[in-house]
């Protein structure tokens, strides 16, 4: 593709694009230096630890005949055969690029953010569309699942050089409909920008990422991108009412002059009325754009049911038949690591592995399974290093509350000494509390503790914060480690 094309096409309507002295003829861009090859253009990007203009001449070294770059950004002295592009915002211009670039996307796509409940809309989504006939994909902190192409869990939301390459493909293949996480980071990071969206939906906001945000209103703001910036008038915005954001974000939305719907308890289009737990699940009674409709979902939660009708409105949303898409819910499963019953104990008690791994998914996972344990509720969990340090006591105040027995271990210490992270974790914990242990020696001995504590198939053991992950990350080294297969050591296995 020639230099121009990319930037006409990657142009802002309203912008001329400038003359070029060159015209080279593209072979691929990059965001990093270390993956430029002959041809390549070079996006410079300042970021949250190395400024990327330092390695310019790297890129250039590989054969980079074109860089993108801020106006203000200071390049080395470069050959005068490379074009240098600047751009006032250049991690959205190479986002708008790597589109243009790979050209192809599925036709609709509808985009997720929320604090908790992504990973499981986007499961929802690509399950209800399966059963209405469309070849459909999701992406996200699970990876890319699709009919043609699996890719394995790397960001939330992958950088738009590789998210791009990945979507031509599906689009390539037929995908026809795409269910994507927006994380914070992604948002704020501009990653999704190059994407046309048909629908965007917002679950919850809830304290997490605060090293990475200001504050929760940084936070917010980075959330309402998607309404108020990617999502076209021609889309509609799926807003969970339940959420003390709901408002502000309709406001937002009404804004921008896009369709906006609402579900859950407080829906307007998607209305739950009642939710009553069954054998298999859950029976949800839900007023639809006016109709009443009656719901089998084969899963426990008010999240869960909270997570299928905003699921149920994007697949609406999007053109699904209402009655169809109801019907497809009764078979949807959960995603892989939610509320996931891994093992059986000798005893009869459950064994589940959950991604709770910030303060309200902690509270609610434990709510949620509370009813389900008769006798005691034991919880093992830690908490990543390098990740925002002010979760720490929150969830340990969290655990001892709700539970009957805390396991205070590791999660990714990362760079972090593991007992300095616990140390925190522990500070959060009432003084009077003594229905904790802090164990010192690793996670596998955490889960073996956990499961000797189970005494009567009445009892139930939780381990959360790391659901689908299949491994254990210190000091830079990441060791293979699933909860669930090591709750399977000590347990039998439940399909
Ligand atoms: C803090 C953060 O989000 N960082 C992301 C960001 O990196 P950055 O731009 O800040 O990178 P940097 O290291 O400062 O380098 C600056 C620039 O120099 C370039 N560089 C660097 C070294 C080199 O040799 N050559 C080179 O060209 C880098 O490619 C980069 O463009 O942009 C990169 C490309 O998109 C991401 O890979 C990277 O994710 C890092 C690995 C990360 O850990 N991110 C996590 C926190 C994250 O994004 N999580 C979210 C949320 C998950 C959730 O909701 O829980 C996610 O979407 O996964
Ligand atoms: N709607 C919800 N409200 C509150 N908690 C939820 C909700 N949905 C899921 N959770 C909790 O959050 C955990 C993570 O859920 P999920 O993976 O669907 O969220 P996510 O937003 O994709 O998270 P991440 O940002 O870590 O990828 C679940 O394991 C559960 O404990
Ligand atoms: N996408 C999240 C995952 C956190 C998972 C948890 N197990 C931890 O390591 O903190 C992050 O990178 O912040
Ligand atoms: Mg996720």
């Amino acid at each position: 593709m020639l230099l121009s094309d990319l930037m006409r096409e990657s142009a802002n309507a309203a912008t001329t694009p400038p003359a070029l002295p060159r015209d080279p003829a593209l072979s691929g861009l990059t965001l990093d230096s270390r993956k430029v090859g002959p041809g390549f253009l070079f996006a410079a990007l300042v970021g949250n630890r190395q400024d990327g203009t330092a390695f310019v001449a790297e890129a250039v070294k590989r054969g980079a005949v074109a860089i993108l770059a801020a106006p203000d950004a200071s390049l080395p002295p470069l050959d005068p055969s490379i074009v240098v592009v600047r751009d006032a915002n250049p991690r959205r211009r190479v986002a708008l690029m790597a589109a243009a670039f790979a050209g192809a996307q599925p036709a609709t796509i509808a985009a997720v953010t929320g604090t908790n409940g992504k990973s499981s809309t986007v499961h929802f989504v690509r399950h209800i569309w399966a059963n209405l006939g469309f070849k459909a994909a999701s992406v996200g902190t699970l990876g890319i699942f699709s009919p043609g192409l699996t890719r394995e869990a790397g960001l939330t939301t992958p950088d738009p050089v590789q998210l791009h390459e990945d979507l031509a493909i599906l689009a390539r293949q037929g995908v026809t409909h795409l269910a994507i996480e927006a994380s914070s980071h992604g948002l704020d990071q501009h990653r999704l920008d190059g994407l046309r969206l048909s629908a965007a939906c917002f679950t919850n906001l809830t304290h997490e990422h605060l090293d990475y945000h200001a504050s929760m209103e940084t936070y917010f703001a980075a959330k309402a991108r998607l309404f108020d910036s990617l999502l076209p008038e021609s889309g509609t915005a799926v807003i969970n009412a339940d959420s003390d954001r709901a408002q502000a974000l309709m406001a937002i939305a009404a804004r921008h002059g896009v369709r906006c719907w609402t579900y859950g308890a407080k829906g307007r289009e998607f209305r739950l009325l009642k939710d009553q737990a069954t054998s298999a699940g859950q029976h949800l009674a839900v007023e639809i754009l006016g109709e009443l409709h009656g719901i089998e979902l084969p899963l426990v939660g008010g999240f869960q049911a909270s997570n299928a009708l905003g699921a149920l409105a994007l697949a609406v949303a999007t053109g699904g038949d209402v009655d169809r898409s109801v019907e497809a819910l009764g078979s949807v499963t959960g995603a892989p690591g939610r509320l996931q019953l891994v093992a059986r104990h000798r005893t009869g008690a459950n064994v589940y592995v959950d991604y709770a791994h910030k303060p309200e998914a902690l509270e609610t996972v434990l709510s949620t399974l509370r009813p389900f344990a008769r006798g005691r509720l034991v919880v093992v969990f830690g908490c990543g290093g390098d990740r925002d340090r002010a979760k720490r006591p929150v969830m340990g105040e969290i655990a001892t509350r709700l539970a009957d027995l805390t396991l205070v271990t590791d999660d990714n210490p990362r760079s972090e000494e593991p007992e300095e992270i616990r140390a925190e974790i522990v500070r959060g914990i009432p003084a009077d509390r003594r229905n904790w242990i802090e164990v010192r020696d690793g996670r596998h001995a955490a889960i073996e503790r956990g499961m000797a504590s189970l005494r009567s198939k009445d009892d139930l053991l939780l381990i959360a914060g790391k659901g689908h992950e299949t491994g254990q990350t210190i000091k830079g080294v990441t060791h293979h480690f699933d909860d669930a297969e090591v709750a399977r050591e000590f347990a039998e296995a439940v399909s």
